[in-house]
């Protein structure tokens, strides 16, 4: 048990669901990228770090190509809980990706302007591929089409934490996703 469990209202995804679904989006891009020499795993702070971590390993132990790690950080301006589209760089790449397969591992395509964003700015530093895999889409929520070729789950359009979403910086470490109660949200 842990104390954030007192806050959960109810969990949509088990601990499990997630590491089977990991490892079947490892498989399929394991597969796709057979014939590759190297990946470039690009994570999207913080929210996608725990996905990265697990993502990763489990492309290792089915056999996909070698890969690097990279990290960004975005802050994207909004009001309130929207996100505008208008993204700032906070910690951008440490190398050159000219040339190179990308992957940008995201936690969650909300309206998808972060990913529309960091999608033109990979492809101006001359990427040789660009894909996206995302462990969460709300389909619903989407305001800019972006093409998503490697998806977890869909989700209704409900704010959800957990697995490296946060709400306030908190409930990052809680294992499974889940929806809040209401009442956390008057404190
Ligand atoms: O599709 P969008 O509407 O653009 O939303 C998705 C983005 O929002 C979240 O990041 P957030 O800004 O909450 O930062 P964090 O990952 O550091 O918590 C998430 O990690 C995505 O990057
Ligand atoms: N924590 C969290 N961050 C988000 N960013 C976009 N959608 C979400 C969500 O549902 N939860």
């Amino acid at each position: 048990m842990g104390w954030y469990d007192a806050d959960i209202d109810r969990v949509i995804i088990t601990e499990e669901e997630l590491r089977g679904k990991t490892a079947e989006l490892a498989k399929q891009v394991a597969a796709d990228y057979a014939s590759v020499d190297g990946l470039l795993l690009v994570c999207v702070l913080k929210g996608a770090v725990m996905f990265m971590a697990d993502f990763s390993r489990e492309l290792g132990k089915v056999g996909g190509p070698p890969v690097e790690l990279e990290f960004m950080a975005v802050s994207s301006y909004g009001q309130g809980t929207t996100s505008s589209g208008v993204v700032r760089i906070l910690k951008d790449l440490d190398r050159d990706i000219a040339g190179k397969h990308v992957i940008v591992v995201e936690d969650i395509v909300d309206s998808g302007l972060t990913l529309s964003w960091l999608l033109k700015y990979l492809e101006s530093r001359s990427a040789k591929s660009v894909d996206v895999v995302a462990l969460f889409r709300k389909p619903e929520a989407i305001k800019v089409p972006v093409p998503v070729k490697y998806v977890g789950f869909d989700i209704p359009t409900e704010f959800v934490v957990g697995y490296g979403l946060d709400y306030s910086e908190r409930y990052r470490e809680v294992p499974y996703v889940g929806i809040l109660k209401p009442e956390v949200y008057q404190r």
